[in-house]
């Protein structure tokens, strides 16, 4: 828990979250849990897999995303089952719940699971469950947007996009958008263009991973060439000020991931991220979590480390949560719920 004496305002605020890898919320103890139950044998030649303990303390020493991302493609493979799926999105969404998560826009990575002949429908089933338990028992709507990995071949994506259970997620609506992740310096978005061309005709939501590790030049390639609507992380978009004026006209909404970019070494602190820039160009983001299980936050702490950091005011809280509300996927109608809890938490603050 932060010292702040905001603590309680921030945790009680009507919070979005937009950037979460629900493959990145798998604790270790969950992953070895399920290793256990599935038989899965974890590498035996890395320290690391030695205990839950000895991966936690693997996990505070990444040196890139890539050293992250080899640790995340491995503890997936744990996951076999829909219960598996079910039980590791459910600790997420219990998690979300405490931290006053009202509406969660979740990521997965349908091609890390498939590769292992692990199928979609597995996945899409184990997921959906959990959404659907989080709005019964917890009240958070919940949308699930399927990531296409730009480390792999652009056929593979558009094979995976073109698989008739793909598809018939998308005909019904488990699935509304897609995003990118993975690896991203030498793979520019502009080569995964025909899939969001396909992907907007299907009249999906659109958004990418672009400027964490990788150049601003990323974010113009993903603006101008997949016609995203919001972009995952964008810290670098405060390199280029004509950008920034550009994102902040067109009011295209950055899901910034404060304690992810120190973890990842993308920033030295989160004083580096640039929220006072963004927030004075007028640039809509909101905060999250991405992997929480693997940097050591959830949402709510990644809220706390960015007042810590930057120190914002009630006003300048509001607008960030605002602009996560209103930069949501969801009906209009939920929003409006979200907007009333945001205008009631302020006056009973000013009451104080
Ligand atoms: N931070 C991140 N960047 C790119 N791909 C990811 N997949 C999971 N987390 C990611
Ligand atoms: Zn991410």
């Amino acid at each position: 828990m932060c010292q702040s004496p905001l603590h309680d305002f921030l945790k009680r605020l009507p919070k979005c979250e937009h950037h979460i890898h629900l493959e990145g919320a798998l604790s270790p103890a969950l992953l070895f849990k399920l290793a256990k139950q599935n038989s899965i044998t974890l590498p035996q030649g890395d320290p690391a897999f030695a205990s839950p303990d000895a991966l936690l303390s693997r996990y505070k020493d990444f040196t890139s995303l890539d050293d992250f991302l080899q640790y995340y493609y491995i503890g997936m493979s744990a996951l076999i089952h829909s219960a598996d799926f079910e039980a590791l999105a459910w600790d997420y969404f219990q998690h979300a719940s405490a931290d006053g998560v009202h509406h969660a826009e979740v990521f997965f990575d349908p091609q890390a699971h498939v590769s292992r002949d692990v199928s979609y429908a597995t996945v899409v089933t184990g997921f959906q469950a959990a959404c659907e338990r989080a709005e019964k028992e917890l009240g958070i709507t919940t949308i699930l947007t399927a990531c296409y990995l730009r480390h792999l071949p652009v056929a593979d994506s558009l094979a995976m996009f073109h698989h008739p259970d793909v598809q018939e997620s998308y005909q019904n609506g488990t699935v509304k958008g897609i995003g990118l992740d993975s690896s991203e310096l030498n793979f520019p978005p502009n080569l995964f263009k025909e899939l969001y061309g396909k992907a907007s005709e299907r009249g999906l939501r659109l958004t990418s991973h672009a400027g964490e590790e990788g150049p601003v030049e990323y974010i113009r390639d993903a603006l101008d060439n997949l016609g995203i609507e919001r972009i995952d992380h964008g810290i670098r978009l405060a390199d280029d000020p004509e950008l920034m004026k550009e994102v902040a006209e067109r009011q295209i909404m950055l899901s910034v991931c404060p304690i992810s970019n120190v973890v990842l070494r993308c920033v030295k602190s989160v004083k580096e991220v640039p929220i006072r820039k963004f927030l004075a160009a007028g640039v809509r983001f909101s905060i999250n979590s991405d992997d929480p299980a693997y940097f050591g936050g959830y949402i709510l702490d990644n809220y706390c480390a960015v007042h810590e950091a930057h120190d914002l005011s009630i006003k300048e809280w509001e607008t960030v949560c605002r602009a996560g509300i209103e930069g949501s996927w969801c009906s209009d109608k939920r929003k409006g719920e979200m907007l009333s809890a945001l205008r009631i938490l302020l006056q009973v603050w000013e009451g104080k």
